[in-house]
């Protein structure tokens, strides 16, 4: 069966023989990366070995089955080998009629990724039938041996937190009955811990012996995974001695987080995969693929506060955070209530934003650029930003005086200062900062459509004073899949990399000396949400979903600072329904 023979693209093969697939005899030939199964031959009658033909060369008769989308081999129940008395039962799945003679099984399953509609993935299984116990065998440790290249970096163990408390409250349930049989499948042993209050995760992640693992999961929704990626790069930095002082250079992560969507908004996941489905996610973590995450260091003027992913707002989206979070008892609807009634009352606030442009080379925020799977500014970014790491540029002087106007619409004042900073002035509905695009069931394409996971930039979205009128247009076009969000005289979109935020009225600071301190951290850990420093001329700021009660904020963004399990947005046209009812119906993951 092993032989020394490639096939026509030059990979190796390593084993080849013939097996029964789909109720016919095929030659078929594992490599290190395929499973090329060429059906409609017939095996030569004088080779009683049944050993493989020559090489096939594709044609309709061809399926290459891709093994980097197979995540398990199993043994299936023993099967005749003569295809004539190869049958199924009733019903899709193909329950095989056994003849159970010889001990073992001879046929095997592979469990492939199949995709569904809408970015939607499930399994499939394929069943092959060998001669006999031994040939099944050696069949199905070599797949194995393939599946462990290190180059997939599949995960063997997972430290696993399930928020049983957000979104719908489903997450355990969703744990134990989608995603931890596929894990088990794979042959991923998983710790669980259950959180029991906030910020129990952050404190498991901080003291947890992460050499035992290849990663951390989330089950819950974007604050529970907040709490890990701060507890994560709060960790890494003071094992590092890096003090995450103002405008610090944050160490990576060695290890990766998956996210399995249990929450109200799920805005990583969307934007990471493009919908919130825990089947999809739990598969995605499977397979191991990596994707770097930016992330936005966050600051009270000076002070380091946390580290964000997806959106920061002030005005709008914070009075709404703060009217919802009386009303969790509502579940997700309690956002649509909150932001009807923000909506009615129309405020609007006074202040400077500072903001420190992309280079031209970064793109632009309506580009219509998508980041999808493999996106190319992704991958630029990130090269960039590994031989840049240590030549940072000087830091803004936000007093430095204004060195002219750019573009500047009637309703504004846009200042460039020396170091390239710009300055607006005015009076905001909002003020949003979107890290990635912020997709979710509300909006499907995102806050900001063309915003990328991993290119190191933020996109500025203000919305200066206008009419309820106004804003209802500006806010229905954020929910319809088609239309630009940001082609308002209103509204203004920019690409950052650096931005403050100043109120017209500085509050004084009502929290000084207040928050958790954390013993032995290299940084302070603060209880934010219980900061406060708001009057009534002042919005508060809506920070990943964490209500942050003082105006006056930096942020910087850190190209792709966090390794994800994912793979991004694969684009629909290249998605592919398959229905194949003798060999992909049995066991659907959705079932
Ligand atoms: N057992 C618990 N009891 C109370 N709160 C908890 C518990 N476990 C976790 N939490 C907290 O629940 C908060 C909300 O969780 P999560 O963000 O997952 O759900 P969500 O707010 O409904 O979803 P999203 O953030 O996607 O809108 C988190 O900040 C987390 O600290």
């Amino acid at each position: 069966m092993a032989t020394s023979m490639t096939l026509d693209d030059g990979e190796k093969v390593l084993l080849s023989t013939v097996l029964q697939f789909q109720n016919k005899l095929a030659n078929v030939f594992l490599t290190a990366t395929q499973l090329v199964v060429e059906t409609s031959i017939k095996p030569r009658s004088h080779d009683s070995t049944l050993d493989a033909r020559p090489a096939p060369s594709s044609g309709p008769t061809t399926t290459v089955i891709d093994l980097k989308e197979v995540f398990a081999v199993r043994p299936e129940r023993r099967v005749s080998f003569k295809s004539s008395r190869f049958r199924f039962s009733s019903g899709k799945k193909p329950h095989l009629l056994a003849e159970e003679q010889i001990e073992g099984t001879n046929a095997f399953s592979l469990y492939q990724i199949k995709r569904v509609s809408k970015h939607r993935w499930r399994h499939k299984t394929c069943l092959f039938v060998c001669r006999d116990y031994g040939t099944c065998h050696i069949w199905m440790n070599k797949i194995e041996e393939q599946l462990k290249n290190p180059e997939w970096q599949r995960p063997k163990r997972l430290l696993v937190f399930v928020n049983p408390y957000g979104g719908k409250k489903k997450a355990r349930k969703i744990f134990n009955d989608k995603v931890r049989p596929l894990f088990e499948l794979a042959g991923i042993y998983s710790e669980v811990i259950i959180t029991k209050r906030q910020y129990h995760a952050r404190d498991v992640v901080y003291d947890y012996d992460l050499k035992t693992i290849d990663g951390l999961v989330c089950v819950g929704g974007d604050g529970t995974f907040s709490e890990l990626l701060n507890g994560l790069l709060d960790r890494t930095n003071s094992e590092a001695n890096i003090e995450q002082t103002f405008r610090h250079k944050p160490l990576s992560p060695s290890i990766r987080i998956g996210i399995i969507p249990a929450g109200s908004t799920d805005a990583v996941v969307c934007s990471m995969v493009g919908i919130n489905d825990p089947i999809t996610s739990a598969l995605q973590i499977v397979l191991g693929d990596s994707l770097g995450l930016d992330v936005t260091a966050l600051y009270k003027k000076e002070e380091f506060l946390k580290y964000t992913l997806t959106m920061s707002s002030y005005g709008y989206y914070g009075d709404l955070l703060k009217d919802s979070e009386s009303l969790r008892w509502m579940g997700p609807q309690r956002y649509t209530y909150s932001g009807a009634k923000k909506f009615f009352a129309n405020r609007a606030y006074e202040g400077e934003v500072s903001f420190l442009l992309a280079s031209e080379e970064d793109s632009h925020p309506r580009d219509q650029s998508i980041c999808y799977y493999g996106c190319e500014k992704c991958r630029q970014a990130g090269l960039k930003s590994q031989q840049a790491i240590s030549l940072r540029d000087v830091p803004p002087e936000l007093d430095s005086g204004a060195a002219g106007d750019t573009n500047s619409p009637s309703s504004r004042v846009v200042n460039t200062m020396r170091d390239g900073w710009h300055r607006v002035k005015g009076r905001f509905c909002a003020i949003n900062l979107a890290t990635i695009s912020c997709r979710c069931d509300l909006a499907m394409t995102g806050m900001s459509p063309a915003a990328h996971l991993g290119d190191g930039c933020m996109d500025l979205i203000l919305v200066q004073e206008c009419s309820r009128l106004q804003y209802l247009h500006h806010l229905l076009r954020i929910t319809d899949n088609k239309a630009d969000q940001f082609d308002f005289e209103y509204v203004q979109v920019y690409r950052v990399k650096e931005f403050s935020f100043q109120p017209l009225n500085e509050p004084e600071d009502a929290d000084e000396g207040e928050g958790e301190e954390r013993e032995g951290c290299g940084s302070r850990w603060r209880k934010h949400s219980r900061m406060k420093s708001s009057n009534d001329s002042n919005s508060v700021w809506n920070c990943d979903g964490e209500l942050l009660e003082f105006p006056t904020l930096y942020f910087q963004v850190h190209c792709q600072l966090i390794r994800m399990f994912g793979r991004g947005i694969e684009e629909q046209s290249k998605e592919v329904t398959i229905s194949c009812p003798m060999c992909c119906g049995g066991y659907d993951s959705d079932k």
